[in-house]
């Protein structure tokens, strides 16, 4: 295959991103087309990008035009999208969450079983992220003994229409991937507590969260949610082993001094903080698209993802520790 012909539905904010990493930076894919609810929008944003523009995503999906569909709409509109281009047997890769319910996730799950071949990737990208893999490495080594705490923040400077449950299913739902890839073992145990709420949080929004998860071998970490702490974002991650205290890398920045202060500028959203990360998912999954196999975060991955943030709601709506049940994995999956 000369070049992977990729089709985008949902042209919103990280949709464009995206458009623009893979047809100005990347190598071997290019978006050819796009859909979106709001179609007129998006035939401004194909216009833009050069670009088909579809008002049925299942159209462009099922086009004979399209090798590989990138899913990037609202979260509870990834389902229907993932599961068409299961059914026209194409590569699709979904952004996070894979579904905001665990229903849906497993729906999917049996979907590709049933079709007999990898084709969903979920947009994890902090798997990609330098300091977490420096971070995997570092676990790896066993030079620091095992480890036996996590101290972990996530904050977004404003998050305008977030709601309390989206603080686990669409914000935390990294932590709870990415840590769940860094420790190698699934969580046994999951309880959500609010501190004092800021005055920023819209509506019924509760903000900041805190969610405390134990592993399997009884690793105990700590999630903070503030998604209106209003200075920037913010993502820090401190794993706590039997001989050292592992922390991940902030991106650098020079130092300034100025007005008798010194400064050092921090990012302002994801799309900054994780641009590296960005650029090699969406590489790497070009490229394994390309030569017809996948390795990056599956369709699994997604399903274990959001029965933790069930048990999440769970736990936040009791106020109590909730076990996790997890069924095993599917051999379809085991590598
Ligand atoms: N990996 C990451 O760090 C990030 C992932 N995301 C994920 O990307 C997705 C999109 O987020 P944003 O771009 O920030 O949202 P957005 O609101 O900017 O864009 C969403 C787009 O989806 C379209 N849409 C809504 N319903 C649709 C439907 N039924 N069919 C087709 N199009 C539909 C909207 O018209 C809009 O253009 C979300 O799932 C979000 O969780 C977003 C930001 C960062
Ligand atoms: O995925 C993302 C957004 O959808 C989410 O809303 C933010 O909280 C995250 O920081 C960002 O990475």
């Amino acid at each position: 295959m000369k070049e992977l012909r990729i089709g985008l539905v949902g042209t919103g904010n990280i949709g464009r991103t995206h458009i623009e990493r893979i047809n100005q930076r990347l190598q071997g894919g290019r978006v050819i087309a796009c859909a979106d609810a709001n179609f007129d929008f998006c035939k401004t944003v194909a216009e833009q990008y050069g670009l088909d523009a579809y008002q049925r995503g299942e159209d462009m999906i099922s086009s004979n035009d399209i090798d590989a569909v990138i899913v990037a709409t609202l979260d509870p509109f990834h389902e229907q999208y993932v599961r068409a281009a299961i059914q026209a047997g194409k590569y699709v890769f979904c952004e996070k969450p894979l579904a905001p319910e665990a229903e849906a996730c497993k729906r999917i799950v049996e979907a590709e079983i049933t079709g007999g071949k990898h084709l969903v990737q979920v947009g994890f990208m902090r798997r990609y992220d330098p300091g977490y893999r420096q971070l995997k490495g570092l676990l790896a080594s066993g030079k620091y003994g095992l480890p036996l705490m996590l101290h972990c923040a996530h904050r977004n400077y404003d998050a305008p229409g977030f709601t309390t449950p989206m603080s686990v299913e669409n914000s935390m739902i990294h932590e709870i991937d990415v840590l769940r890839w860094l420790l190698n073992e699934n969580y046994a145990t999951v309880e959500v507590v609010f501190p004092k709420s800021t005055r920023h949080a819209e509506g019924d929004l509760r903000d900041p969260q805190i969610m405390y998860l134990t592993t399997e071998s009884g690793v105990r970490i700590d999630v903070e949610s503030f998604v209106n702490c209003r200075y920037g974002y913010d993502i820090k991650c401190e794993i706590v082993c039997e001989e050292a205290s592992l922390n991940l890398p902030e991106p650098p920045n020079a130092m300034i001094r100025t007005n008798d202060s010194r400064m050092t500028p921090i990012c302002h959203d994801w799309s900054e903080r994780f641009i590296d990360a960005y650029n090699i998912e969406l590489q790497e999954w070009i490229n394994f698209c390309k030569n017809g196999h996948l390795t990056g975060p599956n369709a699994w991955d997604g399903y274990v993802g959001q029965v933790t943030a069930k048990a999440a709601s769970k736990a936040r709506d009791t106020q109590s520790v909730v076990r996790i049940e997890l069924e095993s994995m599917p051999d379809f999956y085991k590598k």
